[in-house]
């Protein structure tokens, strides 16, 4: 896939006569391809809006070049980066006394000069962009009449408005509720997919990033950075590494995380599926970690049939029979 936004040598960060300088991020290389979904993740603070914002040309990096096409960005016009770059950052856009609809028409502005009225083609741009993201029939509402989620929506029907090879936003699914954040996650990686366009994302949402992603950046405060697929990034350990901390433990099989108990006991469990992994999350909040082996003191047996029975064995006792999950971990908690 073409590389169409690429850095070598970048440094981030601030610059001010006051504070003097303040790396971010130093001598990052990135390449950013057409048709690929990536996501830029790392802890608050690491930088991750500080690069959206350089490579999307609002602010000069410290050191390196940004290139999109392979020329400088900041060589480009405003106008003509505005044709290959949209942006949805995270600033608050209420203010601006402006209906759904008229923020969304922005997007055209590119095409169509700031005064200049919308053709045909272009309001029909903006309806088909507004129906993508759901938000047709709030076109004529005032952008401080709407929740955050439905105001970042509208921001990203500007930005498919503006029909840029690049998209770059900001956590846009921070203010989403489960359903919209995958829904959005979707539209987006089809754009990528289906439209050729390079989309790269910030989010802390490591579930949907693992799902949706056909690149993920991995930029941390010793200043490395780390790329690749989910996949590759997971089976090599550094998803692991990445987000291990202490007490907290991502999962590779499940791409969760779980918390370490260091008094936790071992319970042999016996069954599989979707029920063992349900059994299996009960148990490590509860301070137990479920294993293969056998014989050990306590055991829980998943029963076959519906609906679902749980044989709990305990030393020195007559097993018990229990039909949930709640009077399973009850009955633990009280050994
Ligand atoms: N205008 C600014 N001037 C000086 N320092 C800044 C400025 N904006 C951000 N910073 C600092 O730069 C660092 C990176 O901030 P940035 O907002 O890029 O982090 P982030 O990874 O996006 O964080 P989060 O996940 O919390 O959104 C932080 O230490 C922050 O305090």
């Amino acid at each position: 896939m073409e590389v169409v936004l690429s850095a070598k040598g970048l440094t981030i960060g601030y610059s001010n006569k006051k504070e003097g300088t303040l790396e971010v991020q130093r001598g990052l290389n990135l390449e950013l391809r057409a048709g690929e979904l990536t996501s830029l993740m790392g802890q608050n603070g690491v930088g991750k809006s500080t690069l959206i914002r350089c490579l999307a040309g609002f602010s000069d990096p410290l050191k390196g070049e940004v290139l999109v096409h392979g020329k400088p960005i900041g060589k480009l016009s405003e106008r003509e980066i505005s044709k290959l770059v949209s942006v949805v950052l995270t600033e608050n856009i209420s203010q601006i006394g402006l209906s759904v609809y008229e923020l969304v028409s922005t997007g055209r502005y590119p095409y169509t000069g700031f005064f200049a009225k919308l053709s045909a083609e272009d309001h029909a741009k903006v309806e088909e962009s507004l129906q993508a993201v759901g938000m047709s029939s709030f076109a004529d509402r005032m952008l401080n009449e709407l929740s955050d989620g439905e105001r970042q929506k509208v921001m990203v029907a500007k930005a498919l408005a503006q029909e840029t090879p690049i998209v770059i936003l900001d956590e846009p699914t921070a203010f989403l509720d489960l359903p919209s954040r995958i829904e959005l996650m979707n539209l987006l990686h089809q754009l990528a997919s289906e439209h050729e366009k390079a989309v790269l994302l910030s989010t802390h949402d490591l579930e949907q990033a693992l799902r949706f992603s056909d690149t993920i950046w991995l930029i941390d405060g010793e200043k490395s950075f780390e790329c690749g697929s989910p996949e590759d990034l997971l089976l090599q350990g550094k998803l692991k590494a990445f987000f291990g901390r202490d007490g907290i433990i991502f999962d590779n099989h499940s791409g969760t995380f779980r918390t370490e108990n260091p008094f936790s006991r071992e319970i042999e469990l016996i069954g599989d599926g979707l029920i063992r992994h349900w059994v299996a999350n009960a148990l490590y909040r509860n301070g137990f970690t479920p294993s293969m082996e056998q014989n050990l003191p306590l055991c829980i047996e998943i029963c076959s049939g519906f609906p679902t029975e749980f044989i709990l064995s305990k030393p020195n006792a007559v097993s018990v029979k229990m039909g949930s999950v709640a009077s399973l971990m009850r009955e633990l908690r009280a050994s």
